[in-house]
C-alpha cells in the first residue's frame, strides 16, 4: 500500500482511569477521540470495577508503569495535545507530572477528578497537593468542576460569582494559564454554564441545559474534546466552546442504560442517517 495517500491525522494522549461500565475514564475519552478524528492513545493510571450505580473496586497501576506507557507513546508516535483524568493517587500525579515536564507534552488539559458521579472517592485526600503544586501549574487548562473547584480555591460555590471568584483564586494559585469552572453540580439551567478565566479576562459559557440524570462522562468527555480540538488546531477558546457544542449534543442523546445514571451519548453523528 502507498503510505503517502494515508490522511494526516492528529494525536491525542489520555492519561486516566479505566470505567468498566464504559461510561467515564479512558473508555469516555477514546470514544470522544474517535468522533473527533484524532488517533487516541492512553495511559491507564488505575482500573475501576464500575457502573451506572457507582464505583465497587479500584486498582492503581503502578507510577512506573504509567510512565512507561506514556514513554511508550511519546517517544514514537508523538502527541500534539493530551489530557489527563483519573489520577488516584500523589505518587502517580507526580509522575505524571514529571514526564509531562521531561517530555514538554504540548497543550495539556488537566480534569481534576476528585469525585465520581455517584459519589465515590476517585483521588486520595493526600493527593491533592501534588495535584496543585506539581500537575494543575504545567497545564493549558484545568476544568474543575463545582466540587472540585471548592476543594482547590477554598471558597463555597453557590452562585456564578462563586464560580468567577474561584476561577481567579484557582489561576492565582497555581498559576495555570487558564481555568475553566464548570456547572453540571449547580442548580437548574446553570448546569450548562461554565466560568472561563485567562488571567486578564471572564467568559461565561452558555449552553442549553439538558434535562436528564444520564450525565455519566461528561466532565471527561469534555476534557478529551477540547484536546481533540486542540489537536486539530483550534485556539483554546475555540476548542472549549466546541466541545461545549459536543457534550451538549451528547447529553441529548445520552444512554437509558443500566439501573442507575446511564453514560453521555456519543452516536449523535451517526443517528438519523
Ligand atoms: N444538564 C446539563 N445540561 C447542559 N450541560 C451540562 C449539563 N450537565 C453538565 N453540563 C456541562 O457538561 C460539562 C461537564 O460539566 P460537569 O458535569 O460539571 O463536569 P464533571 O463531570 O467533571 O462533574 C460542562 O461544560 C457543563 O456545563
Ligand atoms: C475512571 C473514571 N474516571 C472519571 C470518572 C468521573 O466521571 P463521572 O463524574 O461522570 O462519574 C469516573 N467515574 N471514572
Amino acid at each position: 500500500m502507498n503510505t503517502d495517500t494515508s490522511p494526516k491525522i492528529p494525536v491525542v494522549l489520555t492519561i486516566a482511569g479505566s470505567d468498566s461500565g464504559g461510561g467515564a475514564g479512558i473508555q469516555a475519552d477514546l470514544r470522544t477521540f474517535a468522533f473527533h478524528c484524532v488517533h487516541g492513545t492512553s495511559a491507564i493510571t488505575c482500573v475501576t470495577a464500575q457502573n451506572t450505580l457507582g464505583v465497587v473496586g479500584v486498582e492503581a497501576i503502578p507510577p512506573e508503569v504509567v510512565v512507561a506507557q506514556i514513554n511508550a507513546v511519546c517517544d514514537d508516535i508523538g502527541v500534539q495535545s493530551a489530557k489527563t483524568g483519573m489520577l488516584l493517587n500523589k505518587e502517580i500525579i507526580a509522575a505524571v507530572a514529571e514526564q509531562v515536564e521531561a517530555l514538554q507534552i504540548p497543550n495539556l488539559v488537566v480534569d481534576p477528578v476528585m469525585v465520581s458521579r455517584t459519589g465515590f472517592q476517585l483521588l486520595d485526600d493526600d493527593a491533592v497537593k501534588n495535584l496543585r503544586n506539581l500537575l494543575i501549574p504545567k497545564a493549558a487548562l484545568v476544568t474543575p468542576n463545582r466540587y472540585e473547584a471548592q476543594i482547590l480555591s477554598g471558597l463555597p460555590i453557590n452562585s456564578l460569582d462563586d464560580m468567577r471568584a474561584a476561577s481567579q483564586i484557582i489561576h492565582r494559585n497555581t498559576g495555570v494559564k487558564v481555568v475553566l469552572v464548570k456547572g453540571g453540580g449547580m442548580q437548574g439551567s446553570l448546569r450548562g454554564v461554565d466560568i472561563w478565566f485567562d488571567g486578564h479576562h471572564t467568559e461565561t459559557l452558555t449552553t442549553k441545559h439538558v434535562d436528564t440524570k444520564n450525565t455519566h462522562g461528561t466532565g471527561c468527555t469534555l476534557s478529551a474534546a477540547i484536546a481533540a480540538n486542540l489537536a486539530r488546531g483550534s485556539d483554546l477558546i475555540t476548542a472549549v466552546k466546541q466541545a461545549k457544542e459536543y457534550v451538549t449534543n451528547a447529553l441529548s442523546y445520552s444512554l437509558a442504560i443500566g439501573k442507575g445514571q446511564g453514560p453521555v451519548g456519543h452516536f449523535f453523528p451517526l443517528l438519523n442517517k
